[in-house]
């Protein structure tokens, strides 16, 4: 485990979207309470350390997003970064996925870029902000000539590493990447993907990283967060999170991650639908589509339970789900 200090602490986090019923809902007595998009999520985010958070679309991953960077407060719970010592919080940045809405295309890239410096005063005086701007665009694999062209004069791949230069301007200590590679062909993902890493090594940010894709998540993290439903299910070391999942559901999106090493682009999907998160199955949420559900799990919800590899999980079952997919159910259940 790493010993590096605690960066990002989540304590109990939940966030819950209110909405008003209509008659027909209030006939058919449905939840008042509104979309649990994220149900008391406790995570530690250490100094240095990419988090990878993964789960399918729709399991509250966005909205853990916007809770960490303060666009939106929590229903519930506190989050809490490391202050300096003058108090400050860390400064973060966050990178999306879709790098063709999130460029004003009436700016130049010098502006684009230049943005975050003048308003954090990074850079005194055009001479030198333009300086700072031609140094990162080449970082990012552009070219100082480029400063002087408008987004739409560029690809996808190039728009995202247009997004990467402006949130590196603002030189963050905390970036928040939200399905940076989603919107991208899998060849450009793969630069994209080995560009951030580099990156990451070289300015030794602290990250979130965000992607419903495994196989992503798995090149970017140093430790892996699985949320289902809203919930954190398991929490573990990459590489521990591969060799023996615990949670049937990380098996389960383990053996739907395509293989990035021969350009597989299909994310196979998980059998059965993701229950509506405005009315979350009783017991185990995730028992409507578990392999091995058996009757604690459709009543009670499952402990938290920690594992000798520094991780954690949420399952009523101590399956060894190392090898077997989930899908055949031939894994050994130790305690039911
Ligand atoms: N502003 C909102 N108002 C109401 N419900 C919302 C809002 N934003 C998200 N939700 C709901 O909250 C749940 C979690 O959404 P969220 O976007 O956080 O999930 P996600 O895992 O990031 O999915 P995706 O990858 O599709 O964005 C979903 O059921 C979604 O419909």
């Amino acid at each position: 485990m790493s010993s590096a200090p605690d960066f990002l602490i989540l304590n109990h986090v939940s966030k819950i979207y209110r909405r008003s019923q209509g008659f027909l809902e209030r006939l058919k007595k449905a939840d008042a309470s509104g979309t649990k998009a994220v149900s008391d999520v406790s995570l530690t985010v250490r100094h240095g350390e990419t988090m990878g958070l993964v789960g399918e679309s729709g399991c509250g991953k966005s909205t853990l997003a916007r809770l960490v960077s303060g666009l939106m407060e929590p229903t519930a719970g506190e989050i809490a970064f490391r202050r300096d010592a003058a108090g400050r919080t860390p400064r973060l940045q966050m990178i999306f996925q879709d790098p063709y809405s999130s460029l004003n295309g009436r700016w130049t890239i010098e502006d684009i870029v230049a943005e975050p410096i003048r308003v954090h005063r990074l850079r005194q005086g055009r001479a030198a902000i333009r300086a700072r701007v031609d140094e990162l665009l080449t970082q990012v694999g552009l070219s100082p000539a480029d400063a002087e062209k408008y987004p739409q004069e560029f690809s996808g791949g190039q728009r995202q590493r247009i997004c990467i230069a402006r949130a590196l301007a603002g030189e963050p200590e905390f970036l928040i990447l939200d399905e940076p590679t989603s919107a991208l062909d899998v060849s450009v993902q793969a630069q994209i993907l080995n560009l951030l890493r580099d990156l990451q090594k070289n300015l030794s940010l602290t990250s979130l990283f965000i992607t419903h894709n495994l196989s992503v998540v798995r090149i970017m993290a140093d430790r892996i967060g699985v949320m289902y439903l809203g919930e954190l299910v398991e929490e573990a070391p990459s590489e521990e999170l591969f060799r023996r999942p615990h949670h049937p559901y990380t098996r389960l999106l383990i053996d739907a991650a395509p293989d990035m090493d021969i350009g597989d682009r299909s994310l196979h999907p998980i059998a059965g639908e993701l229950p509506n998160p405005a009315f979350p199955p009783r017991g185990c949420r995730f028992h409507t589509r578990c392999p091995f559900a058996g009757d604690v799990c459709r009543t009670t919800a499952p402990p938290q339970k920690t594992t000798e590899a520094g991780g954690m999980f949420r399952c009523h079952l101590d399956l060894d789900l190392s090898n077997a997919s989930a899908n055949m159910p031939a894994s050994k259940a130790k305690t039911a």
